[in-house]
């Protein structure tokens, strides 16, 4: 079965998932608005998967470069950006011409970044291959790179005009990256949309398999509040009410713990960990009960995830926090809950408050 599911934006695109679904990027391609070169950049892992993505483009005549990137996180930095920039520039890559972004949410977030820059900006197609990419970094347009300084620290915000969510392509998938994908799942639950939570409660045994009908009815929900949620706030302006500031739960505390331990954690797994001590802030400020912070533990459990981070490193931890994108002035700002499905900003949290929350979580 093929679910597309669009993302209600000013230019609108659709999502579409299901099984061999990669077979429609001909479609997407745009062959009435000029294109003549198409740009796949892909990680080594999927290198066979652009051959077959290449394949039927050339046989459109299309001009096909295969961009071969490193491997997750270590794309995401200048040097690989300009490599894929000279690669553009030498191939006489124009306005009309497509980019591929084609792996984990590493590589479509520097290809939709390289998207975003080259040209000041040419279309871009996601084929994200972890559930992590398929229902978080390949929709809504955020894209970009990381710094010494910090994650994501410079990018843009520019959409694909579509995204093609193979699901044949998770049978690969290991294990550790499918739990790391569903931590992004949970946080949809917790903070829009509560039949997830049910979901992973009700069948557990099945979250371990990546080809299950229940991963792909979790996926489907998952982009569902994230299609929902980036349409009401495309540009995180929170103009109308938290917006999408809210699908960053978790996050202040995940990206400094990524910081920390140079990457080599996964960004699911930073995120879980984050989820839990904001759900300690949360508690700790009178916003939610001990019932919700103790479903975020056996939520996160049952997934297999992290829920602890090692101690003594407030004030690392704390330092990198004030680089955060919501951070305004030097006051730091939370998503948290007010309650399930109530995401809010916490803005200039108690110092002592915080640090208790993240005692909380250490050991
Ligand atoms: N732009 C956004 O809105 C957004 C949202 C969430 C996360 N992100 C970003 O996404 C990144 C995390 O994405 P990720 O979890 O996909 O990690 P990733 O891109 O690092 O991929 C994880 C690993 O899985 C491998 N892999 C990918 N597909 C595979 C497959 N089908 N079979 C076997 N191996 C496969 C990759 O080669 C890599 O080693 C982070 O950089 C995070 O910041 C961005
Ligand atoms: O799409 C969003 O908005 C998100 O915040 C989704 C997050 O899961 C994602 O990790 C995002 O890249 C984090 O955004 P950032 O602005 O904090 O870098
Ligand atoms: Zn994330």
């Amino acid at each position: 079965m093929t679910t597309r599911l669009t993302v209600p934006t000013d230019r609108p695109y659709d999502v579409v998932i299901g099984n061999g679904v990669h077979e429609q990027l001909r479609g997407l391609i745009g062959f009435g608005l000029g294109v003549l070169r198409v740009a796949i950049i892909h990680s080594p892992t999927m290198a066979k998967q652009a051959e077959i993505l290449r394949e039927p483009l050339v046989s459109d005549a299309l001009e096909v470069h295969l961009i071969e990137v490193p491997d997750g996180e270590s794309a995401k930095n200048a040097d690989v950006l300009a490599f894929c920039w000279k690669v553009l520039g030498e191939a006489g890559f124009t306005r009309s011409d497509v980019i591929v972004g084609l792996g984990g949410g590493a590589t479509t977030d520097l290809a939709g970044f390289v998207a975003a820059s080259w040209l000041r900006g040419v279309r871009f197609v996601n084929v994200p291959t972890t559930v992590l990419g398929m229902v978080d970094a390949a929709v809504g347009g955020k894209t970009g790179i990381n710094t010494g300084e910090g994650k994501n620290l410079v990018g843009a915000f520019h959409e694909p005009v579509g995204v093609l969510c193979d699901l044949d392509v998770l049978r690969s998938l290991p294990a550790a990256e499918l739990r790391s994908g569903l931590a992004e799942v949970a946080k949809c639950g917790f903070i829009a949309d509560p039949t997830i939570l049910d979901l992973i409660e009700a069948a557990p045994e099945s979250l371990a398999d990546a080809s299950s009908p229940i991963v792909a009815e979790l996926i489907a929900k998952g982009i569902t509040v994230k299609a929902r949620t980036v349409a009401g706030d495309l540009r995180e302006t929170g103009d109308d009410g938290i917006g999408r500031e809210a699908l960053n739960y978790g996050h202040t505390f995940g990206h400094a713990v990524e910081r920390f331990e140079h990457y080599r954690i996964r960004h699911g797994e930073a995120v879980s960990i984050g989820m839990v001590f904001v759900a300690e802030v949360a508690h700790r400020a009178g916003r939610i009960d001990q019932d919700l912070l103790d479903r975020h533990r056996s939520i996160l459990g049952t997934l297999g995830l992290p829920m602890t981070y090692r101690p003594g490193i407030w004030e690392a931890l704390s330092s990198t926090m004030r680089l955060d994108k919501k951070t305004r002035g030097d006051q730091l700002r939370f998503v948290v809950l007010d309650g399930l499905a109530r995401p809010a900003i916490l803005a200039g949290p108690d110092e002592q408050l915080i640090l208790d929350a993240y005692r909380a979580i250490s050991s």
